[in-house]
């Protein structure tokens, strides 16, 4: 073990930590919910998938958030993973803007809940919120995915150093998602009412 080297280290106030976090390059998307406590939305980077069996992911939100009483009181919520042209929707999602212009910028359909799904999102995970654990400022939630869909076929956006880029895609046949001309696709999760699980790439 060699001795901390104090010179290229700095204290872990809120600041420096921001600071680190911002050149990490994360996937952007919208969070949506809709039902008893209103239609409300925002946009998230701090998005992490914790199991396939069952389909489950994580979404962190700060309580202060204006969406968070509608999510909570709601109990589900889809992630819309934005891709290259949602740099707009993502701004007015990313705060300070009424809920009504928010939804405007963006066409939505429904999968399985109430919870509004961007339709050209490249890929829109419908979930039931399942568990929640509050860590500061923010509330974890535990999310079981129950229907998805996919048709965008933009570039991957990304959000790194403070500024939206993006992420060219996969030379065509790199995956299932990248390739245009395939049908429709079923997924292993738990069926919906419907095809809303299928995975659409044309
Ligand atoms: N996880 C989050 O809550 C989160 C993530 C990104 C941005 N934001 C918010 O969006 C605005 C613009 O952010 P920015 O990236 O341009 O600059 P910034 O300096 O505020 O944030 C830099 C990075 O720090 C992290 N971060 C920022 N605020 C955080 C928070 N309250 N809790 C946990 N992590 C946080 C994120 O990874 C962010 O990309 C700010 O108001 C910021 O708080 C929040
Ligand atoms: C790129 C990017 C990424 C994130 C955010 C912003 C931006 C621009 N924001 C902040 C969040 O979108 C915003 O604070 C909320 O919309 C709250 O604002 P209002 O209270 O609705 O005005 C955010 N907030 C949060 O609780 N969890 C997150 O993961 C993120 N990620």
């Amino acid at each position: 073990m060699t001795e901390p080297d104090s010179a290229a280290s700095v204290p872990v106030d809120a600041a420096a930590y921001r600071e680190a976090m911002s050149r990490l390059a994360s996937a952007v998307h919208l969070i949506t919910t809709d039902g008893p406590g209103g239609r409300a939305g925002f946009t998230a980077s701090a998005v992490c998938s914790v199991s396939d069996a069952p389909p489950t992911l994580l979404v962190c939100v700060n309580r202060a958030s204006s969406a968070f009483a509608a999510l909570t009181r709601n109990g589900t919520l889809c992630v819309s993973t934005l891709g290259a042209g949602h740099e707009t929707v993502a701004a007015l999602f990313g705060g300070r803007t009424p809920m009504d212009e928010r939804f405007a910028a963006g066409t939505w359909r429904r999968l399985r809940s109430e919870a509004p799904a961007l339709t050209d999102a490249l890929v829109s995970f419908d979930c039931r919120i399942v568990g929640r654990h509050a860590v500061g400022s923010h509330d974890v939630l535990y999310c079981a995915v129950e229907a998805l869909a996919a048709t965008g076929q933009a570039d991957a956006l990304l959000y790194s150093e403070r500024r939206f880029r993006t992420l060219a895609r996969a030379p065509r046949g790199g995956s299932d998602l990248a390739e245009p001309t395939r049908s429709a696709r079923a997924v292993g999760v738990r069926p919906a009412e419907g095809p809303a699980l299928t995975l659409r790439s044309a």
